[in-house]
């Protein structure tokens, strides 16, 4: 039984084989027409509290590369926007490409962006568990930033400099005190939409709120993410973590609400 992932035999255009969601009516990412857009003027501004947030590991998961929070309680958690309940940070992951002009898993008029960071969120006030939300319709929210190079990212740079400790695939290390509000840009004007987990199982249990404005970072930290291996140490063949982003999904009649004009 071969595993999912993002190369030729095992890549996204086969995972419907495996998971029958990968044509549902709510999969993710989507191109967001921003001309298609409907302004929501009753749409709350997004309220992150990370501030007492206690972060544990960084590690590779042979798709891409988490930090992984402990969410026993509502001390980190995203509120506002469409969302009825607090939703507890529960980790964030990245997409990259393997060179700038690709990498992101949402496209913003038809244009990618060279990576996509992930917060997840998940509704602790209705489900007992992440599990148990990770497959309920408003069971989880996703923050999603785009990566744009330019400046160099200060908060992000403790991330790269850490990188080369996961290179392999199932490794994990300390990595204690990160706030990663400390990611997200001054305007938190988004994009909004019923969508889906990205990756397998696709499950169709994510409410997706899209930044419009990126998070900017230097082509020496695009390049650390480059560095990763999909693969163990251990396995022969090394092949570099790159291009793990879905393709945009259909539509499928959905709306995406903008909280800006
Ligand atoms: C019940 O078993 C489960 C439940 C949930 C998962 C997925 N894991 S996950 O929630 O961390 C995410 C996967 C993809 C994410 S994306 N790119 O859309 O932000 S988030 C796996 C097994
Ligand atoms: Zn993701």
């Amino acid at each position: 039984h071969h595993c999912w992932g993002y190369g030729e035999e095992n890549g996204p255009s086969d995972w419907y084989k495996d998971y029958s969601l990968a044509n549902g009516d709510r999969q993710s990412p989507i191109d967001i027409q921003s001309e298609q857009t409907v302004y929501n003027s009753s749409l709350k501004p997004i309220w992150v509290s990370y501030d007492a947030c206690t972060s544990l590991s960084i590690c590779n998961n042979g798709h891409s590369v988490m930090v992984e929070y402990e969410d026993c309680d509502d001390k980190t958690v995203i509120r506002g926007g469409p969302l009825e309940f607090p939703y507890r940070l529960k980790q964030f992951h990245f997409h990259w490409g393997g060179k700038d002009s690709r990498g992101s898993e949402h496209t913003v008029n038809g244009k990618s962006y060279p990576g996509e960071l992930h917060l997840v969120h998940w509704n602790a006030a209705k489900y007992k568990s992440f599990d148990e939300a990770a497959s309920a319709p408003d069971g989880l929210a996703v923050l999603g930033v785009f990566l744009e190079t330019g400046e160099k990212h200060s908060v992000l740079h403790r991330l790269t400099d850490a990188l080369y400790m996961v290179r392999f695939k199932e490794t994990k290390a300390q990595f204690k005190d990160f706030n990663p509000s400390g990611l997200l840009p001054d305007c938190l004007d988004y994009w909004t939409y019923r969508g889906s987990l990205t990756t397998p199982p696709l499950h169709e249990s994510v409410t997706w709120l899209m930044l419009k404005e990126p998070l900017y970072l230097s082509e020496k930290q695009m390049e650390k993410f480059r560095t990763l291996f999909f693969s163990g140490e251990e396995e022969g063949l090394r092949t570099r973590m790159m291009d793990n982003f879905r393709p945009p999904q259909p539509l499928k009649g959905r709306t995406v609400e903008a909280s800006f004009r």
